[in-house]
């Protein structure tokens, strides 16, 4: 059985260092993400958030430190549709007509067998994301007719249809009108009452503020922060990360990280 242990990280950085072109960009960062949790990763531009998202995903390669997921090391981690991400900056939009149902049914294919038919399972799966979204009623409009909060939804459900255990999300909140935003915090609540492990990279949390359980901060490549929403926002979920309250003070058992985990 591969499944983790409760209490076992999905995801365990250990001194990650990380970069582009020889310019590091993480430079020795611990982080853990548990079953169950709904970490926000925060920080000021550039300070590395999609950077870490990007190492856990295998997109780029560690230069140092270790990643395991599911508690194997990635070199040998070979059960990639675990893990389900929603890209940043990315619309589901082309020159080609495609229905909104097609787009999500498109994300089935990570759990699939080359060439295998459409089974009644799959068109289950595909019909609970749309679901889980609030897209189903429009599941066959063209995409390109949606709003861009509606079209990050969809970019959500595709990512559902390979029934992830773990879903990444970067910046998912990003242009994203209010009304969409407080959909967005349905649609987590959901699926962490499903089950289902969250990473989400934000500036402002907002409406997702009471489903985030844990809230990890970088600064210049390195975590600085790693604990509740609250102490880290200074009470005011609405206020962005520039003044790093959470360096300030551990009131509310926040961890301040300036030396290397214990
Ligand atoms: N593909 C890339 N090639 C070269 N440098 C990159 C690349 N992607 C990011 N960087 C650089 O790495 C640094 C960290 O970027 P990253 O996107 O991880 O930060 P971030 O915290 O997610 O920022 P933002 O909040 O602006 O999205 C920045 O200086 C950025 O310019």
């Amino acid at each position: 059985m591969s499944a983790a242990r409760p209490a076992e990280p999905v995801v365990r950085l250990a001194g990650a260092v990380a970069g582009y072109e020889g310019r590091p960009v993480l430079r020795g960062v611990d982080f853990a993400l548990r079953r169950g949790e709904v970490v926000a990763l925060l920080g000021p531009n550039g300070s590395g958030k999609s950077t870490l998202v990007r190492v856990v995903l295998g997109l780029v390669p560690l230069s140092g430190g270790a990643l395991e997921l599911f508690g194997v090391p990635a070199q040998r981690f070979r059960e990639r549709a675990r893990i389900g991400y929603v890209p940043q900056r990315h619309t589901v939009t082309s020159g080609v007509p495609s229905t909104v149902r097609e787009v999500v049914a498109s994300g089935r294919l990570a759990r699939k067998r080359p060439f295998s038919l459409t089974t009644a399972r799959d068109r289950e799966v595909v019909e609970a994301a749309l679901r889980t979204v609030h897209l189903l009623e429009k599941q066959h409009e063209d995409v390109a007719h949606l709003s861009g909060g509606q079209q990050r939804r969809t970019l959500i459900a595709r990512a559902l249809a390979s029934e992830p255990e773990v879903l990444v999300m970067d910046e998912p909140t990003a242009g994203v009108d209010a009304a969409n935003q407080e959909i967005l915090a349905d649609t987590m609540a959901r699926l962490v009452a499903g089950g289902t492990t969250i990473l989400l990279v934000a500036h402002e949390l907002g409406p997702l503020e009471p489903v985030v359980t844990r809230v990890v901060a970088l600064r210049d490549g390195r975590a600085t922060y790693d604990g509740p929403v609250a102490a880290w926002f200074g009470g005011d979920p609405h206020h962005a990360h520039g003044a790093a309250p959470a360096e300030r003070g551990t009131g509310l058992g926040a961890v301040r990280l300036d030396r290397p985990a214990g």
